[in-house]
C-alpha cells in the first residue's frame, strides 16, 4: 500500500454561484448556496440542461463563476492556482475521458508524475489504484483506451482521478455510458470505494434512483440549478419539499425506497458450492447430502459459474465444468435490493449470489429474504401515506385506542 496520508475529504461550500454564459437570456447557474461537509457524498440530480455540469466545473474552475464563490476547506479557489487546484481534485466524466493516445498506465501516473513523485513511487501507485478499481494492473497496464470495454474505460477513468488521492472528487455522470448491468455493478463499487479513505464527492446525474443509491445528501436541482431540496434520499422520496420535487422524484416512491435499503442490511446466506475442477462423484454427493436442487459452481478463482441440478451433471456425463445453467447476474454486499430483485428475476435460480472483490463467491440471498424487506418498505410507505392523510396525532391517538380496546389497530376512518 501507498504510504501517502489518506484522504480525510474537504468541506466544499458554493456561495450565490452564478454563471451567465456570453448570448444567454438567463442564467445557467443561478445564485446556488450549498454546504457540503467533510467526506460526505452529495448528489445533484435534475433535469437535462438545469446546470449541474456548469456547477462542478465551477468547483475546480473549469468554467470561472460570474458571481459567487465557492471554498473549499474554506480556501477562497478563485485564490489558489487552477493547476494547483486541480490536483487535489479529482475529475471523472463520462466515458472516463481518457487521453486515447496513451496506455491505462499513462492515464493514470498522469497526476503522480505532474506532482514530481519518483518513478518508482507513480509505478506503486498505479497498480495500486488499478487494483483499487477491479482492474487486473498485468492485464491492463499496456493497453489504449480503444482495446477497453465502457465500464473498463470509466474504472481507468476512476483510477486516475484517484491516483493523487485527492480529497474531493467530482464526478459528471460517470455512469451515463455504460450499460444498465455494468453501472449498478460500478455503482455499488463506488460506495465502496467512497468508504475508505473518506473522501468528498459531488457527483451529477440525471437519474433519481442512482442520486438514491449514492448520496448520503441529494440536491435536486430545477432550472438554473436551482436547489428545490436539499437533504437525505429519505427525506427527498417521503417528504418532498414541493411539487417539481414530487413530481421529478416522487413517483413511485415506495419503489425507489427499495433502492435505499443494501444487500448487506439482509440475510447472506451460505449454499452448497462445488468447483470446476471436484470430481463428479463428489458433487453428486453433495447434491444428495444437502439434498438440495441445485449446487453452485465455482470456477478456479471462485468465481460463481453455473448453477448444477442432478439431471444436469448426469446430461453433461459427469462433467460439473460443461453442465448446468450460466449465473446471469451478482450483486455484491453494496447493491441495493432493488438490484437483487432484478438479478433474481435474471437469473430465475431464486436466489441471487452475492460475489465480493474480484466477483468471488460469498453468500446467496433468497427472494423471500427480499420479498419480506419490500413487504416491509411498502408498510412503511403505507404507514407514513396514512401519517400525512390523518395528521400524526390524530393517528397516534387512534394507536392508543385500538391498543387500549385491543383491536387490528387500523386507522378509524
Ligand atoms: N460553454 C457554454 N456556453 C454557452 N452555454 C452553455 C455552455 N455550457 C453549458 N451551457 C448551457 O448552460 C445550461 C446548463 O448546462 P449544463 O451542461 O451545466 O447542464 P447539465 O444539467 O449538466 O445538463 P446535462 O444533464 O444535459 O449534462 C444549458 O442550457 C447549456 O446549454
Amino acid at each position: 500500500m501507498s504510504s501517502r496520508p489518506s484522504a480525510a475529504g474537504a468541506t466544499v461550500e458554493l456561495e450565490g454561484l452564478t454563471k451567465r454564459y456570453p448570448g444567454g437570456a438567463r442564467p445557467a447557474v443561478d445564485r446556488v448556496g450549498m454546504e457540503i461537509g467533510a467526506g460526505e457524498t452529495v448528489v445533484l440530480v435534475g433535469p437535462p440542461g438545469c446546470g449541474k455540469s456548469t456547477v462542478l466545473k465551477m468547483v475546480n474552475r473549469l468554467v470561472e463563476p460570474s458571481e459567487g464563490r465557492v471554498r473549499i476547506d474554506g480556501r477562497d479557489v478563485a485564490r489558489t492556482d487552477p493547476v494547483r487546484l486541480r490536483r487535489r481534485i479529482g475529475y471523472v466524466v463520462r466515458g472516463g475521458g481518457l487521453f486515447p493516445h496513451l496506455t491505462v498506465a499513462q492515464n493514470v501516473a498522469l497526476v503522480p508524475r505532474m506532482l514530481g513523485e519518483p518513478a518508482d513511487r507513480v509505478r506503486a501507485r498505479v497498480e495500486e489504484v488499478l487494483d483499487l478499481v477491479g482492474l487486473d494492473p498485468g492485464a491492463f497496464h499496456d493497453r489504449r483506451p480503444h482495446r477497453l470495454s465502457d465500464g473498463q474505460r470509466l474504472r481507468v477513468g476512476l483510477a486516475r482521478a484517484l491516483a493523487a488521492d485527492p480529497p474531493v472528487l467530482l464526478m459528471d455522470e460517470p455512469f451515463g455510458a455504460v450499460d444498465p448491468t455494468t453501472r449498478s455493478r460500478l455503482q455499488d463499487e463506488l460506495v465502496r470505494l467512497r468508504r475508505e479513505p473518506r473522501r468528498t464527492i459531488v457527483l451529477a446525474t440525471r437519474d433519481v434512483e442512482e442520486a438514491v443509491k449514492l448520496g448520503d445528501r441529494v440536491a435536486v436541482l430545477g432550472e438554473h440549478a436551482r436547489v428545490a431540496q436539499f437533504d437525505t434520499p429519505e427525506a427527498v422520496l417521503v417528504h418532498p419539499a414541493d411539487a417539481f420535487v414530487s413530481g421529478f422524484a416522487g413517483a413511485g416512491a415506495a419503489l425507489k425506497r427499495l433502492g435505499l435499503a443494501r444487500v448487506r442490511d439482509v440475510e447472506i446466506t451460505d449454499c452448497p458450492t462445488a468447483t470446476v475442477d471436484d470430481p463428479p462423484r463428489y458433487v453428486l454427493d453433495r447434491l444428495c447430502a444437502d439434498g438440495t436442487e441445485e449446487i453452485l459452481v465455482l470456477d478456479r478463482w471462485g468465481r460463481p459459474r453455473t448453477w448444477l441440478g442432478r439431471g444436469d451433471l448426469l446430461r453433461a456425463g459427469g462433467s460439473p465444468a460443461r453442465a448446468g445453467r450460466p449465473v446471469r447476474s451478482t450483486v455484491t454486499r453494496d447493491a441495493t435490493l432493488r438490484d437483487a430483485l432484478e438479478a433474481v428475476l435474471a437469473d430465475r435460480a431464486g436466489r441471487v449470489v452475492v460475489t465480493g472483490r474480484r466477483g468471488a463467491y460469498e453468500g446467496v440471498v433468497g427472494v423471500e429474504t427480499l420479498m419480506d424487506s419490500v413487504r416491509e418498505l411498502l408498510e412503511a410507505g403505507r404507514l407514513e401515506a396514512l401519517e400525512a392523510r390523518y395528521g400524526l396525532e390524530e393517528l397516534r391517538a387512534d394507536r392508543t385506542y385500538a391498543a387500549q380496546e385491543g383491536v387490528g389497530g387500523e386507522a378509524r376512518a
